[in-house]
């Protein structure tokens, strides 16, 4: 089973999409991104549906992977590459069902036990958070810090993506405890200059790479 590659670095879009929203995405994926995970929040399926298509057009011809979060089924009428799912959307293994063997799928967890649960039921990767505090979600738990990202990392055999409040300048320790990479949302996203910030978090990434 060929599952697309995973690279180091996810640039989540900004959850109210747009016109704005999509120039952050080219602009990522123009300087590097090698993943970009479609998050649109408060929307209809429709626009969610015509967003998630432009962004899968913006990666395809740039080669980057790009995944939904929350919506497996969306991701497989717009021919994205993977799903990524949290505690409130479809489970794990209910979607590896519904999307096959070739289907990219993410999981949210924030400790060991549940990390290894997730990879049971068939995810390929973890997103572990939030790493630091951050203002872009609210209602999350206390901020992990690296030493609890990197508990989870030691659990599972898949990569572990660490994400909230993280900036270039906080990579190193969070590849140093044992993530594989990092998603942020408003260090590009939320950047003036999204191609500079994901340039930036590149190097950091490709120094430290364990
Ligand atoms: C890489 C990555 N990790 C964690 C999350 C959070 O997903 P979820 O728990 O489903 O929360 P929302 O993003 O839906 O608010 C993520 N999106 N990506
Ligand atoms: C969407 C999301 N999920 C988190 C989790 O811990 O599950 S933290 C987060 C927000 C990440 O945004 P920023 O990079 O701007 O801090
Ligand atoms: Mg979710």
């Amino acid at each position: 089973m060929n599952r697309p590659p995973l690279g180091p670095l996810h640039v989540l879009t900004d959850a109210r999409g747009g016109p704005q929203a999509l120039a952050a995405v080219a602009a990522a994926v123009a300087a590097g991104a090698p993943v970009v995970q479609v998050r649109a929040k408060d929307c209809t399926d429709r626009v969610l549906y015509e967003f998630a298509g432009q962004v899968v057009d913006i990666c395809r011809p740039a080669g980057a992977t790009c995944l939904v979060n929350d919506r497996v089924d969306i991701a497989l009428a717009v021919g994205a590459a993977g799903t990524h799912l949290g505690a409130d959307d479809l489970p794990v293994a209910a979607a590896r069902r519904v999307a096959g063997p070739g289907h990219l799928i993410g999981g949210t967890a924030r400790d060991p036990e549940l990390a290894r649960r997730l990879v049971a039921e068939g995810a390929d990767y973890l997103g572990v958070g939030p790493a630091y505090p951050t203002t872009t979600k609210t209602g999350l738990p206390d901020a992990l810090g690296p030493a609890r990202i990197g508990a989870v990392a030691a659990a599972v055999a898949v990569p572990v993506i660490a994400i909230g409040g993280i900036t270039a300048e906080r990579v190193p320790e969070l590849l140093a405890a044992g993530a594989a990479g990092v998603a942020v949302v408003g260090a590009v996203s939320g950047s003036a200059d999204p191609a500079a910030a994901t340039r930036q978090l590149l190097r950091a990434l490709a120094a430290h790479v364990r």
